[in-house]
């Protein structure tokens, strides 16, 4: 277990495929210069995958090989991860967990615009209905640094970069 003090927070965004993590996070990153990771991105480029899941077109995703890579990079502080899954993770990694939640109507469009296959489509809307990441993430994480944001607009979007920049802020003040 590590315990070294972090100069910077790390940030992790969570929430279902299309609920704009991506979006979110590489404005915040850019804002605090922060280091950006979507873990769907890093595994694509990294390689950090057990070969192509062919029935529901993505990688196959090596958490032990994803672990490894960014456990250096977490310890010192300052990223923001984004990804749909968060159990598999240290609990230690993270001061904020930020779940974004998105109209079901408004996911649909997005996936429909992203070409989705209708089993993907089907899939990711009941993972939204059923709460599956927000349950995931309060099983994973202390209630006391989840944050759950809307994500359907893009007033929604500067809304929710500036709930972390103050959060980041105030941790900043507190922790330096
Ligand atoms: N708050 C928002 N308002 C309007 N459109 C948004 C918002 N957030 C994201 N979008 C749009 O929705 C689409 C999906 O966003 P994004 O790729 O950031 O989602 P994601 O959660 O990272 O998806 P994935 O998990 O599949 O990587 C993009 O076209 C983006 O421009």
């Amino acid at each position: 277990m590590n315990h070294i003090k972090r100069n910077k927070p790390n940030v992790l965004i969570t929430g279902t495929p299309g609920t704009g993590k991506s979006s979110l996070a590489s404005v915040v990153a850019q804002n605090h210069e922060f280091q950006h990771f979507d873990i769907s991105t890093l595994v694509k480029e990294k390689e950090l995958h057990d070969g192509w899941d062919s029935e529901f077109q993505c990688y196959y995703l090596d958490e032990d090989k994803v672990l490894d890579y960014l456990e250096d990079t977490m310890v010192k502080g300052g990223c923001i991860v984004d990804h749909h899954s968060s159990e598999w993770f240290p609990e230690r990694w993270f001061d904020l967990v930020v779940v974004l939640r998105s109209d079901v109507k408004i996911l649909h469009e997005r996936y429909e615009k992203r070409g989705y296959i209708p089993i993907k489509i089907e899939n990711n809307i009941d993972c939204e209905i059923m709460e599956i990441i927000l349950e995931e993430a309060r099983n994973s994480y202390k209630e006391e640094i989840i944050v759950v944001l809307p994500s359907n607009t893009l007033e929604d979007n500067e809304s929710n970069q500036s709930t972390i920049a103050d959060w980041i802020q105030n941790w900043l003040e507190k922790n330096n």
